[in-house]
């Protein structure tokens, strides 16, 4: 080949990358509908009343804490039953909610609907938290002290501001005499935080017997309303779990000879368990960017991206490793693209003096959907590469599959349409979860399994998991309110306001109706979108006239004037 046709090659190349680069950059927009802000003057605005908060308050200050499976603080968990039960009183004796307590602390609460062909959901929560080592924390965690609007508590943002915000918005609704039409259950598992193999699981067979095939999506805790995580975009990004990363927490053993500290051996089995744990945290897995649903992230966020950023991001499939770099450097961002590894204890030794006989260590990994146990199980052998460190499987969980994410999906345009309700500066993408949830559970009634929580986060806030300082602002609670309350009320209908061009018209008015002057028969459904579609001359001419007086009618003042024909005047 010649230089000049080379450099011709070459020019051809680089011209058709551009052109996929900007196609994808410029067409890769997701649906959008316009919904009506929620605003704090609606009429039907669940306001943070005194009460409403001193009942979260006293929510959080009911230490129902799980320390691990099967063990958890029972008589607090029976406390805060007691507390939701005084506290709701609307909920719990409605003649359309029946409440089967579960396991001994668990609460299933059935909500009926009128329309039985309606599919019923599920929205899911947890009772436990994890525990608290109060002396690191500004107030102590079981007070539910306030400073500066923020109220803060173990269990704050993990969990309890959904387990109230849920009865809160159900409380109202049905005060207000909410008769829903589509039914719906509310699952609260009480031992989430350790698996919920007690309580979530429970329930799930509890459905199971009563003959429960499906529901229509399921919501669960999750990502946030995250402001300022993802590089180069400034507004609030609502995440919605679609895909959940799996678990692996693996034991590594080491079995040494005890004896006189004064005649040590080469190395001990603390020492030959510490490299190991030091190969394996020099080792990070490598990126799985691009094959879990960070990548469909990404692309729906890539249009609210300055342009470079867009590019970029928009064509992951070119500039995927200068992505995983960047991404690398901080840990919620690292937690997306990658499986992690944390080692969470080490444990050895048991006198100053004496060599230790044995040393254990733990290592928690969280998997990316884009590999297997067995793949994680095999890096690390590899990486430790040391005969003498027996490792074994302590718990695990496979990551669960992406959830449907599209335009006529359901479940995720009624979370995602509410969010944007509350949130109405955000913009929502489908997102990984990073920890685990109850979902693992239910996923037997559903694809559609969506994980949200309502919670508003700022960079530096995600240790606030399970960490020190958990806390929620007052007006952040009060919107976790009012998202479940429009949840509630959104996913009460038949279907979604999007299937047709209505939903760009919504900012304007309430009353939105849908209806063709067609006249069918059984059978001509299947000409919708099908084949021989077709309409007959009568009713052409039927359509006409319908039109006509849709134009005319509407020309009155009132119904009043309403008239049959133009010769009855
Ligand atoms: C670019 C996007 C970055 C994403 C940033 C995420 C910021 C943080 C948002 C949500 C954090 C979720 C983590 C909390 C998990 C809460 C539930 C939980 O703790 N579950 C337990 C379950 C134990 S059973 C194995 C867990 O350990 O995961």
């Amino acid at each position: 080949m010649s230089c000049k046709q080379l450099c011709i090659t070459l020019v051809a190349i680089c011209s058709a990358l551009l052109v996929i680069v900007l196609v994808r950059t410029f067409t890769l927009v997701p649906r959008k509908d316009v919904v009506i802000a929620c605003k704090t003057a609606d009429s039907d605005f669940i306001k943070l009343t005194d009460q409403i908060l001193k009942r979260f308050q006293k929510a959080l200050q009911i230490d129902t804490i799980s320390f691990k499976r099967g063990e958890y603080n029972r008589d607090q968990l029976l406390l805060l039953g007691s507390h939701l039960q005084k506290s709701f009183p609307v909920v719990h004796s409605s003649p359309l909610v029946k409440l089967d307590i579960i396991a001994n602390y668990s609460r299933l609460y059935t909500i009926s609907g009128s329309n039985t062909s309606l599919t019923p959901y599920l929205l899911t929560a947890h009772l436990d938290v994890v525990p608290a080592i109060a002396e690191e924390w500004e107030l102590p965690p079981f007070d539910a002290q306030i400073k500066d609007e923020f109220i803060y508590a173990r269990g704050a943002i993990d969990f309890k501001q959904g387990i109230m915000g849920i009865l809160e918005a159900l409380e109202y609704l049905l005060s207000k005499g909410f008769k829903p039409n589509r039914s719906f259950y509310i699952g609260f598992g009480h031992d989430e935080e350790v698996t919920g193999v007690d309580g979530a699981r429970a329930i799930s067979q509890e459905l199971q017997s009563r003959g429960l095939k499906q529901v229509e999506f399921l919501l669960d805790e999750g990502l946030a309303v995250l402001n300022g995580f993802i590089p180069g975009i400034k507004k609030p990004v609502a995440l919605i779990g679609i895909g959940e990363k799996g678990f692996l927490t693996l034991k590594l053993y080491v079995k040494g000879e005890a004896g006189h500290s004064s005649m040590p051996l080469k190395e001990t089995a603390i020492g030959i368990l510490a490299k190991a744990v030091s190969k394996i945290e020099d080792n990070p897995l490598p990126s799985m960017l691009g094959y879990g649903p960070e990548k469909e992230m990404l692309e729906h966020l890539a249009h609210e991206m300055p342009l470079a950023a867009r590019i970029v991001m928009s064509n992951l499939w070119l500039f995927g490793p200068i992505v995983s770099w960047f991404f690398s450097q901080k840990p919620p961002t690292n937690a997306i693209i990658r499986t992690v590894t944390s080692v969470t204890m080490f444990n050895g030794g048991v006198k100053t003096n004496v060599l230790p006989s044995d040393a254990t260590a733990y290592i928690n990994h969280r998997i990316h959907p884009a590999q297997s146990l067995q793949e994680i199980m095999d890096y690390d052998r590899a990486v430790i590469n040391d005969d003498r460190v027996q490792i074994s499987v302590e718990d695990s969980m496979v990551a669960a599959a992406g959830s449907p994410s599209g335009e006529n999906d359901f479940g995720y345009q009624i979370i995602s349409n509410s969010i944007r309700q509350i949130w109405t500066n955000a913009t929502t993408a489908p997102g990984m979860m990073i920890g685990n949830t109850d979902t693992k559970h239910y996923k037997d009634f559903t694809k559609n399994i969506y994980r949200f929580s309502p919670t508003v986060m700022f960079p530096g806030d995600e240790k606030r998991f399970h960490g020190v300082n958990e806390r929620i602002s007052k007006n952040n609670y009060e919107q976790a309110i009012n998202f479940y309350y429009h949840i509630i009320v959104n996913a009460d209908k038949r279907l979604l306001m999007g299937n047709t061009d209505t939903r760009h018209y919504a900012m304007f008015t309430k009353n939105i109706y849908r209806f063709c002057p067609t006249v069918m028969f059984l059978g001509d459904e299947k000409r919708f979108h099908g084949i021989n579609e077709r309409i007959s001359k009568k009713n052409y001419e039927q359509a006409i006239n319908f039109y006509y007086h849709v134009i005319t009618n509407a020309d009155q003042r009132s119904l009043i004037n309403i008239h049959q024909h133009s010769d009855e005047l």
